[in-house]
């Protein structure tokens, strides 16, 4: 951290956007969270992003602290619940200097004031190692249960939120140096509206957030509720053309899309797709769940077989 103390980049960058009662002025050793009705259940997730694993070292500061809020507020709203309270941990080596602290903060605040989630706490640390970041954001679920990834129906229709894929192209152009909206979502992830909770609570019977990959995901759903997932690859919101199924399964299996995957009854895919049209969210019908535990993926009703890598795994 050099020669500036822990205490006064809290003060000089963090108190700024931490203005909620609960924060209580970052000068206590907890915050106070958003208090919920006793039918609303308070959810927490908590999501972590390593520089050289989640971003570039090269990636402007402020994109990070977009990125840091926006990857655990797509894991609330996917779960049908509101972003409430975040708590941030920051681990900090001696690279990450005070301008680039300053603009960090900068873009988190930014952020925090879109999505509405206060911040209430946190840890800031230096480290030998990394830039670390470790978010944890709670919300509180619009019905008496969050939408879990367990409970695909048979007969369920399964859609998708936006497009596919611009996770995986953003990271080939950030990697080649070109900018480009993909780019652009992979450094700061376009994740859905905040309707998507009310059309997910009101109508789906199982969601995830496509973080790893559309068919890591959908088998991450498959396997909780004992269901097998239909894909009909063509039918996907590609983010980019795709000349070939192959070129489908590298957009499929690269992750950092941060859009919904979700399964609801066919007689309400109708009105979901309008309530989510009038907020602005694209929804699409990708395929459909049946008996089984597999994962079945076709291209124009012939079967295509299910790749080895599934989507993005740490340590492999
Ligand atoms: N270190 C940990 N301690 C406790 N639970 C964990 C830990 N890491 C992951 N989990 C739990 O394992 C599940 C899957 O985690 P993960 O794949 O990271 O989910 P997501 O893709 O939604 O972020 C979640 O329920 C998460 O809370
Ligand atoms: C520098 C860099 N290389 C590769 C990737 C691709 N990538 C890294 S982690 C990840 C998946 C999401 O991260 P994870 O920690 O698994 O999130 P979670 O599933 O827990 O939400 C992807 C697609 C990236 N984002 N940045
Ligand atoms: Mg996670």
């Amino acid at each position: 951290m050099g020669p500036v103390s822990e205490f006064d980049w809290i003060s000089k960058y963090l108190k700024p956007i931490a203005t909620s009662e609960g924060a209580m002025s970052l000068e206590n050793d907890v915050g106070i969270l958003a208090s919920l009705p006793p039918d609303r259940p308070l959810i927490a997730t908590m999501d972590t992003l390593v520089e050289g694993v989640h971003f570039f070292r090269g990636d402007p500061p402020e994109t990070l602290g977009k990125k840091i809020l926006r990857v655990n507020v797509s894991d609330i709203l996917c779960n049908g619940a509101v972003p409430k309270d975040a708590l941030l941990s920051v681990a900090l080596p001696d690279w990450f200097d005070e301008p680039r602290f300053e603009r960090f903060c900068g873009g988190l605040g930014h952020d925090l004031a879109q999505w509405n989630v206060k911040l209430v706490g946190g840890d800031l640390v230096s480290t030998p190692g990394p830039l670390v970041l470790t978010m944890t954001v709670t919300g509180s679920c619009l019905s008496p249960n969050p939408v879990a990834r367990s409970g695909a129906m048979v007969g369920d229709a399964v859609c998708v939120s936006g497009t596919i894929g611009a996770g995986y192209q953003g990271l080939d152009d950030a990697k080649a140096g070109r900018d480009s909206p993909f780019a652009r979502h992979f450094r700061v992830p376009d994740i859905p509206a905040p309707e998507i909770a009310e059309i997910l609570s009101a109508h789906a019977n199982a969601a995830i957030d496509i973080s790893d990959g559309l068919i890591a995901e959908a088998i991450h759903v498959g396997r909780a509720s004992r269901k097998a997932i239909c894909l009909d690859m063509e039918t996907v919101p590609w983010a980019r053309n795709c000349a070939s199924v192959a070129d489908m399964i590298e957009l499929g299996t690269g992750g950092d899309d941060y859009q919904v995957l979700m399964t609801l009854p066919e007689s309400k895919l109708d009105i979901a797709i309008k309530d989510a049209a009038s907020a602005g969210i694209r929804l699409t019908r990708i395929g459909h769940v049946a008996a089984g535990d597999e994962l079945q993926l076709k291209h124009r009703g012939k079967i295509v077989p299910v790749p080895a890598k599934l989507g993005f795994v740490h340590g492999n």
